[in-house]
């Protein structure tokens, strides 16, 4: 079998590594911090693996050799879809194998935002906890509030099954079309319900965005969109941050329309220190960890190994993005 040259513009976990090194030549190359090495091996690279950073047309047109990129995750927004598709290079992802743990992470913040966990939190180690806890510390009940999802796929679903499962949550949902749930989701008939978004946005105590992002969503939760969102509801986003207008987002949190945030991701990352929301006293901010446990970034190196070397070798790849659309 012909040797391939890859170049890793990530790290990935060295069992993973050693995968692409067994079949292939391998320059590793971390695209933000080695960014000499990683232009040094792109005008020979035929397939590249990694994530986090941004794939354009200037980077694709030093690429003259490239058949397939591999990504280290399932949402694709740093990528240029359309070029890719018309130059004919393949787009692979990891959808699926991070699921649960993108939920769990979103369930995290459900509690932390409700509960104030990290403000409570601090306040003991602070030294602040000086009389029992009285309404001024009080939080909300998560369990039995209505939940509303913007965006209904797989992680969507996840979140939904452990709102409607495990916390029983009557939950709404908003996607480009109905799921079936008979033949889709099972677990969840009689628990979703598809609903108009402002109908969404009126009833849900919980508004949570699991969306990817596109020329569709992109700016999508706006001020409009906000101030339809029932007053004292809380927001969490753990899709991507460019779909959230994030001046609306603290106009909405200031005026005290919506009582709390809960946010994996932002429309710059890392969020620049001067960013409100880093320091608002009613934003829970994480630094986009929807999937970073071990058990799931290693999943997620395999899927993407194994679909690098099959789209390499030309046999039937795992997780192909369809870019057919793009
Ligand atoms: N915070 C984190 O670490 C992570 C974030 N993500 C983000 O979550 C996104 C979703 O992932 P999956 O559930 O696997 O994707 P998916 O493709 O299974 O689901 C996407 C959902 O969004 C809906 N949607 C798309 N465009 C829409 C529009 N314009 N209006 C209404 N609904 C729309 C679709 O109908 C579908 O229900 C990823 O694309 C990624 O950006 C994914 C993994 C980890
Ligand atoms: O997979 C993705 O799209 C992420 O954001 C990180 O897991």
């Amino acid at each position: 079998m012909t040797r391939k040259n890859i170049l890793v513009f990530r790290e990935i976990p060295a069992d993973q590594l050693s995968r692409l090194q067994a079949e292939h030549s391998v320059t590793v190359a971390d695209a933000k911090t080695d960014r000499a090495a990683f232009d040094a091996a792109l005008p020979t690279a035929q397939g590249l693996i990694g994530s986090s950073f941004t794939i354009d047309a200037a980077v694709l047109d030093r690429a003259p050799k490239l058949e397939a990129i591999s990504s280290v995750s399932v949402g694709v927004d740093n990528y240029a879809l359309g070029e890719l598709h018309r130059r004919g290079i393949m787009l692979c992802h990891t959808p699926g194998v991070l699921d649960e743990t993108v939920a769990d992470t979103v369930f995290a913040l459900l509690m932390a935002t409700s509960r104030r966990v990290v403000e409570l939190a601090n306040m003991v180690r602070e030294g602040r906890w000086a009389k029992n806890i009285d309404d001024e510390h009080f939080g909300f009940d998560v369990h039995g509030k209505t939940l509303g999802l913007l965006g209904f796929g797989r992680i969507g679903q996840a979140i939904a099954r452990r709102a409607a499962l495990g916390f029983g949550m009557p939950v709404l949902y908003h996607s480009r079309r109905p799921v079936d749930l008979a033949s889709q989701a099972p677990q969840l008939q009689g628990h979703a319900l598809h609903t108009p978004l402002p109908n969404l946005l009126s009833q849900s105590d919980f508004v949570v965005a699991m969306l990817p992002l596109s020329d569709s969503t992109r700016g999508m939760i706006n001020a409009q969109l906000l101030s339809q969102m029932k007053p004292g509801a809380v927001f969490i986003n753990g899709g991507r941050g460019a779909t959230v207008d994030e001046a609306a987002l603290l106009a909405a949190l200031d005026s005290g329309h919506l009582r709390a945030a809960g946010l994996d991701v932002f429309a710059k990352e890392p969020l620049p220190l001067d960013s409100p929301l880093r320091t608002h006293p009613r934003v829970t901010p994480l630094p986009h960890i929807g999937s970073a446990t071990h058990e799931t970034r290693h999943d997620m190196a395999r899927l993407a190994v194994d679909n690098l070397l099959a789209a390499l070798a030309g046999r039937p790849v795992p997780a192909q993005y369809d870019l057919s659309a793009a």
